[in-house]
């Protein structure tokens, strides 16, 4: 709802719709209420848009966009309706913007005639992150205030602006210290009677569309375009038309189950009861780093960009030396690159101490160990930080594939430490996902899945740059086999190598089972040749030299594929695009429901966001566990039958229950109800 009010002679409408104002149906005829009191009240010379609560307003309801369309569209009043109302107004329409100003919240702000903001406030355009765009004028009114390249960077970057970008593009007309909603009123006070039609942007030319006519290519340049080419009415017709095609499509429905997933993922809770809402963090001020390797260095940066003082211990004095200049280096590009000023660099820079004893770390609130991933030497680190931290302090540790319970939470971690932990990841602009522990965890488990089959395919008969090709044009942003050249294929091999050295196992170029599993040794083979990848200019592929980035198809690597399975008899065949995808999606998509089914991830979305985050999966597809959902779990668990069946040596193949409980449903089951199936008789 509108709360409205008088001040005087200023008639102030309070957006009232917690948490974030969205525009839904109540808020759009509050402002047709407000604005027919305002406008009969002749004691009101001016009118205030101010948001209650924690934001101006995020925009329309997102939720509202999954209605079907001819309710969509006859939803009244509508936002344009509503802006038409205001922009024509005789009395001034200022908006006081704190929080956020986002999609139909900045497009209301657009029909206004002021624009006032508080200095820490945002205003954009994020519709692009929905895969749609501003279609409440948004694309007609952006660029006959701003110029045109600042409206297409806005609308299709889908960037939040801090509020004094915005004043120096004049999007905004002022930022205002103190109470905002006084400024306001004083401001208020200082327009009344001034004319109104400058302020009107429906009437003002577009600017020179010139130097960008190359880069309209999608429907939001293409719509900004518009704004120039054509007139106001035309260029909102087409506005229109464009919207309702997008928001019917596949990419907005995933980008909008994405943006509901990712915070339904924030959302932990513990068996015991224990959540996100009812767990009060606690107040972690220090920090403390074991290891200054790739990890410790990269997790350093981060917490100290977050203003948290960090204490850096390594093994000796040399690794310490390197691991400083490495931060060091960071940093520094980070001013190179513009995200942060050379006096933020040097605070950074004066908040890092570094030092080779532990006992430095008796007063911190919080450990994060990252040295090599190796059980016994994580163990005699965490003994000696036993004794020397401070009972309060929180032990983490970095591992990627150690299935210790004590790593992540277990029986022994407190909800109090996970609400910490979610929380801080948070403030250093992390995304947390809670997983329980087990055998390497969910991400390098369901990809482990991927990658295996990847090079199982190469031993039958396509190359590394085919299937990487079929993979990137699926939206991933690198093949699995780039993927393993920029990681360097020795660190693999030597993980593969230590396990089975646990086994009492000795791995060779000859071996085709590993403890009952098909196993591929063909990176071995490259391995032995010192092909290892992006770092010795030659792996999967070839590059332009030691550390080059230019991934080159190499004929010498079908030579290696081939004389590895004439050695081990292996037959080679054309391989479909179909059967690529479907071998690298779905032995991955089948382990995340084994993750769901064991109750490692509290839901599907965990999965998705994890996929996003970890390795790029494109998500305008939703993530792994959505694009199952869409394909349709049937067929999905058909075709895991079919690749078990054919492929009896790979656990990944035995079909998950849950996934075979979901596929017999009489109707889908959509993907927030999943979990529910577990505990059911279905
Ligand atoms: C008006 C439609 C009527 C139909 C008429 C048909 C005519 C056709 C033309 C349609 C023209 C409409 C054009 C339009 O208006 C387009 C839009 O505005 S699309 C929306 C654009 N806005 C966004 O994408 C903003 C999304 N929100 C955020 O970025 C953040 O939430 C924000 C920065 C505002 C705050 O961040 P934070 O403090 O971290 O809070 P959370 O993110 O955790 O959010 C809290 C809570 O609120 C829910 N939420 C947030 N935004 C929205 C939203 N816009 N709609 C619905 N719900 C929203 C969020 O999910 C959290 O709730 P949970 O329960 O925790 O999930
Ligand atoms: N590299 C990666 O992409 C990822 C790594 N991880 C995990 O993070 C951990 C660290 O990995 P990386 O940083 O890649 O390793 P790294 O080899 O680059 O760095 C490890 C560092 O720990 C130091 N170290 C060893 N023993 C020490 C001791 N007793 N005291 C202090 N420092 C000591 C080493 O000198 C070295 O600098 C591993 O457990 C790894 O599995 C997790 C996710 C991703």
């Amino acid at each position: 709802m509108v709360d409205y009010r008088k001040e005087g002679l200023v008639a102030i409408f309070e957006v009232n719709n917690p948490p974030v104002n969205s525009l839904s149906k109540n808020v759009r005829q509050g402002f047709v209420d407000g604005l027919s009191k305002a406008t009969n009240d002749p004691e009101v010379k001016a009118v205030i848009i101010i948001g209650k609560g924690r934001t101006f307003i995020a925009g329309a309801n997102i939720k509202d966009f999954g209605k079907p369309m001819e309710e969509l569209m006859s939803s009244s009043p509508s936002l344009i309706d509503i802006g038409n109302m205001l922009e024509e107004s005789e009395k001034p329409i200022i908006c006081a913007i704190h929080g956020a100003g986002l999609g139909g919240g900045l497009e209301l702000c657009l029909f206004s005639h002021y624009r006032l903001a508080v200095k820490s406030a945002r205003v954009g355009f994020p519709e692009v992150n929905l895969g749609i765009l501003p279609a409440a004028a948004g694309t007609q009114r952006l660029p006959r205030l701003v110029d045109i390249t600042v409206a297409m960077d806005i609308i299709s970057s889908g960037r939040h602006v801090a509020a004094p970008e915005a004043l120096k593009y004049g999007i905004l007309d002022q930022i205002v210290e103190g109470d905002l909603l006084k400024e306001s009123i004083k401001f208020a006070h200082s327009v009344i009677g001034k004319p109104l039609e400058p302020r009107r942007l429906r009437n003002l030319a577009c600017k020179s569309i010139l130097y960008c006519i190359s880069v309209i290519h999608q429907f939001c340049l293409k719509s900004v375009r518009n704004a120039a080419d054509l007139s106001y009415e035309a260029g909102l017709m087409m506005e229109n038309t464009y919207f309702k095609y997008l928001i019917t499509g596949f990419q907005s429905f995933a980008l909008r189950y994405s943006f509901f997933a990712e915070r339904t993922a924030r959302k932990w809770q513990l068996p015991s009861g224990a959540n996100a809402a009812n767990t009060k963090p606690l107040n972690v001020q220090t920090t403390g780093i074991i290891g200054a390797g790739t990890m410790g260095t990269g997790i350093a940066v981060s917490l100290l960009r977050a203003g948290y003082p960090v204490i850096l211990v390594e093994q000796n004095q040399e690794f310490l030396d390197k691991g400083v200049d490495m931060i060091r280096n960071i940093l520094k590009d980070g001013v190179s690159r513009r995200l942060m000023t050379e006096d933020r660099m040097k605070q950074c820079l004066k908040a890092l101490k570094a030092s080779v004893d532990l006992k430095h770390l008796a007063n911190v609130d919080l450990v994060i160990e990252a040295v090599y991933e190796n059980i016994s030497l994580k163990q005699e680190i965490f003994k000696k930080l036993d004794y020397i931290c401070k009972p309060s302090a929180l032990l983490c540790s970095n591992t990627s594939s150690i299935d210790i319970d004590m790593n992540v939470y277990g029986k022994e971690t407190s909800a109090e430490t996970v609400a910490t932990i979610m929380d801080f990841g948070k403030k250093i602009g992390k995304v947390s996902i809670l997983v329980k522990s087990c055998h390497l965890f969910v991400a390098n488990r369901m990809h482990g899945c991927f990658q295996t089959e990847a090079k199982f395919i190469l031993e039958e008969g396509a190359l590394p740059d085919e299937v990487d090709r079929i993979l990137e044009d699926f939206g991933m942003p690198m093949g699995p086999f780039k993927v393993s050249d920029l990681a360097g294929i020795d660190i693999s091999c030597r993980i593969q190598h230590e396990v089975a050295k646990q086994h009492d196992i000795e791995l060779t170029l000859q071996t085709r089972f590993f403890r009952g599993e098909r196993y591929s040794s063909l990176s071995n083979r490259l391995y032995e040749l010192g092909r290892l990848g992006r770092k010795t200019g030659k792996g999967w592929y070839r590059y332009e030299k030691p550390g080059g980035k230019n991934a080159i198809p190499d004929n010498d690597i079908k030579d290696v594929i081939r004389i590895h399975c004439k050695e081990l008899g292996i037959e080679q065949r054309q391989i479909s695009t179909q059967e690529i995808l479907e071998r690298c999606l779905y032995s991955a998509i089948n382990e995340g429901f084994k993750i769901i089914e064991e109750g490692v991830v509290d839901k599907p979305e965990d999965i998705d966001v994890i996929w996003w985050y970890g390795f790029g999966f494109p998500r305008y597809m939703g993530g792994p566990m959505f694009y199952a959902s869409q394909t349709g779990l049937k067929k999905v668990y058909d075709r895991v039958c079919y690749y078990h069946k054919n492929f009896p040596y790979s656990s990944h193949w035995v079909p998950s229950d849950l996934l075979r409980r979901l596929s017999t449903a009489p109707n889908p089951v959509p993907i927030t109800q999943w979990k529910t199936v577990l505990h059911s008789k279905l």
